[in-house]
């Protein structure tokens, strides 16, 4: 008995002085003490945990500088950023802030394999991989290679939505999501997986899904996403396996990359093709590189694209003035629809900006790490080893930087003349050496996909089983609506 009052007095003990520990590190030993935010943020990540956990990141973090600032400390050992000269900071090319643990966790580097070019984090390792695909993804390679694949899924795509809507309604994120993954996955692998024709994605996709889902699990909770692997629940095991069961699907595209058949060359071969040194033993990309990336360039350019097209789609419908005009524009143009026409068509491209300052799918957050010897950020100094976030969310709205900034206002980016500040906030696509690699094709679908269904489903409504609520983003890294669909009806 009193072995046991001995030993519960010696755990009070110790929880108290971690306690008074934490306080003190939290309220005036850490050099991030003069950093304001909520007292809490000085103590645990819990809080931030909750709202990342339950899709609200982005919304919490923003109200977090809406508050105090553009500097807020959001944890113990992180710090949000929506201060424009602190974002151009950490985001210029050379800067050294490199991208954080997270990324490790987001997607499939699990099980010891080479992270992807999306989540690798050494910078000398990352440049060389995107020099190699970087041709493969310039404007003039994509228009190239892949423009009339890419011109018949927007065609299919929107054909679809059509018949759909005429028959009752159409599920236009549905339909954008079919038809992006099929862009992305034809490029990747080489060969179409028929995703619009069959009106549904396939099992690599659903694997793809919950491997994403999985990195989420593995980011914010990996004691479960651990336990997951030994517990009979089947939705923890189809979480924890899907890396692998994407992985060895690859497969497919190291075939195809070999394969000599121009008709079934993809993005790898073409990269391979592309590459200076022919040096068979020393192979321009690892077999193993290819089958990773195939699926994580799947992740990278599917609901991205077609998220940010949905809520595009949705914000011109509440706005009749502006579904007017825009249906008269691409009225104009030529049957074909060539990309130089589209790049020249003012009211969509203003249109598509002004959905990607609203809605583009990944608007935060993007946390990098201080490196060494810190640096002075908004005149606060962060020690290295710090994680700094940013979010594009925060700085869209910012009202000082475009003005009215929670209406969407499809005319907003027709004067070509962007302010000083407006051209440092506007990253859609990230910046610096890690700014998207696959932005050139998300204008080439965003412009095609647009431009056909303004001109194909004229008079387009959204339709009554849709709610204000359900268009609501959820965010998980990526944004998307919380209805999970988004109706429309045409009328005969
Ligand atoms: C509207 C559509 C898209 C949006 C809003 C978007 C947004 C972004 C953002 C914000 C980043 C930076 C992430 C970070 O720094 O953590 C990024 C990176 C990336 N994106 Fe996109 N993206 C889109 C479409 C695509 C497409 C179609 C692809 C096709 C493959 C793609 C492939 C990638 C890749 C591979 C990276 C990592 C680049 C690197 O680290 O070097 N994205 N994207």
């Amino acid at each position: 008995m009193a072995l046991v009052t001995l030993l519960s007095l010696c755990a009070l003990c110790t929880a108290g002085l971690w306690l008074v520990r934490t306080l003190y590190i939290g309220l005036f030993s850490s050099p991030l003490s003069s950093i304001p935010g909520p007292w809490y943020s000085r103590f645990t990540h819990l809080v931030l945990r909750f709202y990342t956990l339950t899709g609200r990141r982005i919304h919490y973090v923003h109200y977090l500088h809406c508050r105090y600032g553009g500097i807020v400390r959001i944890a113990p050992d992180e710090v949000a950023i929506s201060d424009l000269d602190g974002f151009a900071k950490i985001h210029k090319i050379g800067s050294g802030f490199l991208k954080s643990k997270f990324y490790d966790t987001l997607v499939g580097s699990s099980g010891n394999r080479e992270p992807g070019i999306f989540a690798q984090r050494d910078p000398h390792l990352h440049a060389a991989r995107r020099r190699l695909f970087a041709q493969a993804f310039s404007n003039s390679a994509l228009q190239r290679n892949w423009s009339s694949e890419i011109h018949q899924k927007a065609h299919t795509a929107v054909a679809r939505i059509k018949a759909d809507a005429l028959a009752g309604e159409a599920d236009i994120l549905k339909w954008w999501t079919l038809m992006a993954t099929d862009v992305i996955a034809h490029l990747a692998f080489g060969e179409s997986f028929n995703m619009l024709e069959l009106g549904k994605q396939t099992p690599y996709i659903d694997a793809i899904q919950s491997a994403l889902l999985g990195g989420v699990l593995r980011s914010e909770l990996p004691w479960l996403y651990n336990a997951g692997r030994w517990l009979p629940v089947k939705t923890l095991e189809t979480l924890t396996t899907a890396d692998n069961v994407v992985f060895e699907h690859g497969a497919l595209a190291v075939r195809n990359m070999k394969d000599q058949n121009h008709n079934s060359k993809n993005l790898f071969g073409q990269m391979v093709a592309a590459a200076e040194d022919p040096d068979k033993d020393k192979p321009v990309i690892k077999d193993s590189s290819v089958q990773l990336e195939a699926g994580n360039l799947i992740v990278a350019g599917s609901d991205t694209t077609a998220v940010t097209l949905t809520y595009l789609v949705w914000a011109v419908l509440n706005d009749t003035a502006l579904q007017r005009d825009i249906e008269e524009e691409v009225a104009g143009l030529s049957s074909d629809i060539g990309q130089e026409e589209l790049k020249d068509a003012p009211l969509l491209n203003s249109v598509i900006a002004e959905a990607l300052r609203l809605y583009g799918a990944a608007p935060g957050a993007l946390p990098r790490i201080v490196p060494a010897g810190g640096a002075d950020i908004g005149g606060h100094f962060l020690p290295q080893g710090i994680v700094v976030s940013t979010q594009a969310y925060t700085m869209h709205r910012d009202p000082s930087i475009f003005p009215n900034p929670y209406q969407f206002d499809g005319r907003r980016f027709l004067s070509s003349e962007l302010t000083r500040s407006q051209k440092t906030a506007y990253s859609p696509f990230g910046g610096g050496s890690r700014i998207c690699i696959g932005l050139h094709l998300a204008w080439m679908e965003l412009r095609l996909g647009a431009a056909l269904f303004f001109r194909e489903c004229r008079g387009a409504r959204i339709s009554t089983t849709m709610t204000v609520e359900m268009m609501d983003t959820v965010n998980h890294f990526l944004i998307a609506p919380k209805g999970h669909c988004c109706n429309i009806v045409l009328d005969q």
